[in-house]
């Protein structure tokens, strides 16, 4: 028993002396920042922040890309003092992430309609020339920028957009109160506590085993096609999800799942995209499009995707009038869906 005791205290000591990797640093800080308002507090003095105007972010363009630029706490007061607003806009902000070396990130919407911002939203053109830069929609942003600024620009939206529409409890009507990370919202009168959510939404590539079924939305752009896609439902497991999704849009079944990866979505109002390779019963192939929801659904073949996967967004019109087909651009999941499918086609027959 004492020797037990002894390994037991032997082995403590070193987990607690071991070097944490700066991984797990990392998200010790966070976790702490979302935890204590006065540690936030401080972190926004050294911190960097994202600038946002209704929900879009400010951006500087950079030959074929956007970049993202970061005001530090010092700047984004001179901007405020400038444009006569109120310092109390600082406490909209929200906490998005931090480098490295604990520098936290912030976003910050200087045109959202609160009480503090009334006047922002009368001077962007303004504050555009100031920052040097332009607030530009994410959707037609998000694919020129790279990875991180994408990922972290996604997050501050949905955060933003979260705290924009959640001002008060459904409870009792009064007004919530944020902390100072933004991580969740408070009810003063019955301290009932709202976090951030996003909403499933499962997407699935399913293939005959040789092919697979891509279809498109009036709403895509013209001629692209993508796997299909739909919120879950209340009460409804993935696997549930799925294959309810693709017998109403294309009256298929499917019955061999398997999980592929999964993304934060911005759009509509923040998804978790989960996706999934699918297979239908064998013979079972013959298409049944809802109409309500999809204006066209194809098989289409290994080599079809190979050729459209190589294909940037074709912005011409072909002679017949007819757009080129093409794919999703990369930063989304159903590009990686379809790039793993032509990579090993197989990858949805395996067992699930
Ligand atoms: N990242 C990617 O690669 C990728 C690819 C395709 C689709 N998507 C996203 O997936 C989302 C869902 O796809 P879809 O439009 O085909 O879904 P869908 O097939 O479920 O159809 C949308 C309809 O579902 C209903 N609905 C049910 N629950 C909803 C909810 N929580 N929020 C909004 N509407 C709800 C609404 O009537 C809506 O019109 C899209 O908004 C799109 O942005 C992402
Ligand atoms: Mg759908």
């Amino acid at each position: 028993m004492s020797l037990y005791c002894g390994i037991t205290r032997r082995r403590k000591s070193f987990w607690c002396c071991r070097l944490l990797s700066t991984y797990v640093t990392k998200t010790r800080y966070l976790s702490e920042l979302k935890e204590d308002d006065d540690a936030c507090k401080k972190a926004q003095q050294t911190g960097a922040f994202y600038l946002f105007h209704n929900l879009a972010p400010l951006l500087q363009k950079s030959e074929h890309q956007y970049l993202a630029p970061q005001h530090s706490l010092l700047e984004l007061e001179r901007l405020l003092g400038k444009f006569g607003q109120d310092m109390q806009t600082i406490e909209d902000s929200v906490l998005i992430g931090c480098s490295e070396q604990q520098e936290a990130w912030f976003a910050l919407d200087l045109g959202l309609n609160s009480s503090s911002s009334i006047n922002a939203s009368l001077q962007k053109p303004e504050m555009e020339t100031e920052l040097k830069g332009s607030f530009i929609g994410l959707r037609k942003a998000l694919f020129q920028l790279n990875v991180k600024d994408a990922s972290l620009l996604s997050t501050a939206q949905a955060l933003l957009r979260w705290h924009d529409a959640h001002q008060f409890c459904s409870r009792s009507g009064q007004p919530t109160k944020k902390n100072v990370a933004g991580s969740k919202r408070v009810c003063p009168s019955n301290k009932i506590i709202y976090y951030p959510q996003m909403t499933p939404v499962v997407i699935t590539l399913v293939s005959d085993g040789t092919r697979c079924l891509l279809a498109r939305q009036s709403s895509f752009p013209k001629g692209m096609y993508s796997a299909l896609a739909g919120f879950c439902d209340i009460g409804e497991s993935l696997e549930e999800a799925v294959r309810r999704e693709v017998a109403e849009e294309v009256g298929l079944e499917v019955e061999r799942l398997q999980y592929s990866a999964s993304q934060h979505w911005p759009f509509p109002n923040g998804a978790l995209m989960i996706a999934c390779h699918a297979t239908v019963k064998p013979g079972q192939t013959e298409i049944q499009m809802n109409l309500r929801e999809l204006e066209a659904a194809a098989w289409f073949s290994h080599d079809e995707v190979a050729t459209a996967l190589r294909k940037d967004n074709p912005s011409y019109q072909q002679q017949n009038g007819a757009f080129p087909f093409w794919l999703p651009p990369k930063l989304a999941i159903a590009h990686q869906l379809i790039k793993e499918w032509v990579e090993k086609p197989t990858c949805s027959i395996l067992p699930a």
